[in-house]
């Protein structure tokens, strides 16, 4: 157990604790099952693997019985949703290992949102969205389409806080919201993260990958979901900011952006990382 609980949560307290869960996790490498979109499987897989991690893309109903319970996370993401696909996502989520959904674009349909719904009465240990997708979850209800831009977001991460306490509450998740900072909450504590570059929204799937990042932090310390989330949303962020310094646009972003989650020392996370309990 680290101290965390004697010691005042401040920013050196944080980035110390962003840099132990990154070294556990490149130390175990957890295996976390991805049941996830289409678009999403590179970067999620590259992802995982720069960070330390050994990700499984493994989406057959029939192997869930043999494959789950063997894995040290589940990720679960419904960006490409089809009925085929709903019973392997129910059976891995209810196969006893801590698991995280990405509910992509919730508010797309009757269907997605009902399979959302049930999915989250499952109990994930996490769920992380971006703004659009925690307030029609937080609602219940399919977006009109003023305001609705599929898997984008047409909302900013602080509008979705109260949706997001809500979602919490009475799903037992932690719940986080992605955008300029990130909010992460278990509907009593707030804690914000705000690392990351705006580029970052024009890669496709970076919040199906660090989602992804979020179950192998839930794998090394699930019993503190809160902190697992944060760090690695903090941890994808500050991969971001690097990556950035030596891009032009989305597609160099992208492969910097894998480089320098597989480079970070800890000089570079305990003194970059930004996190910080909200009041
Ligand atoms: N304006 C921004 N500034 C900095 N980082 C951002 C910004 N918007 C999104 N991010 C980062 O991009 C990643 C994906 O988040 P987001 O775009 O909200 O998710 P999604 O792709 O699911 O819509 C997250 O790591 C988030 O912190
Ligand atoms: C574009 C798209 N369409 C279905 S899933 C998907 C990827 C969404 O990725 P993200 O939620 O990280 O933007
Ligand atoms: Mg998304």
């Amino acid at each position: 157990m680290d101290d965390g609980a004697k010691e005042e949560r401040n920013p050196a307290w944080w980035g110390r604790r962003a840099w132990s869960l990154l070294s556990v996790v490149r130390a175990r490498a957890p295996l976390v099952q991805c049941i996830t979109n289409l678009v999403s499987m590179d970067i999620a897989a590259n992802a995982l693997l720069a960070a330390g991690a050994s990700p499984a893309m493994v989406h057959s109903l029939r192997e869930v019985p043999d494959f789950t319970p063997r894995c040290d996370a589940v990720y679960v993401n419904v960006g490409t949703l089809s009925e085929d696909w709903l019973p392997s996502m129910r059976a891995a989520a209810s196969a006893g290992r801590p698991w995280v959904l990405d509910p992509v674009a919730a508010a797309a349909s009757g269907f997605r949102m009902e399979a959302c719904l049930e999915l989250i009465a499952l109990w994930p240990t996490v769920v992380r969205g971006n703004a659009s997708e925690i307030l029609a979850l937080a609602a219940r209800s399919v977006a009109a389409s003023s305001s609705f831009k599929g898997a984008d977001s047409l909302h900013e991460s602080v509008d979705a806080l109260e949706a997001a306490k809500a979602l919490a509450l009475s799903s037992g998740a932690v719940v986080a919201v992605s955008g300029a900072v990130d909010f992460i909450t278990n509907g009593e504590q707030v804690v914000g993260a705000s690392n990351g570059v705006p580029m970052m929204q024009k890669i496709t799937a970076t919040g199906c990958a660090v989602t992804a990042l979020i179950a192998a932090f839930v794998a090394v310390e699930p019993s503190d979901a809160l902190v697992a989330a944060a760090c690695a949303l903090a941890i994808f962020g500050l991969a971001g900011e690097i990556g950035m310094e030596s891009s032009k646009g989305p597609a160099s972003l992208r492969m910097h952006l894998i480089d320098a989650l597989y480079c970070l020392d800890e000089e570079t996370v305990t003194s970059r990382v930004k996190i910080a309990l909200q009041p």
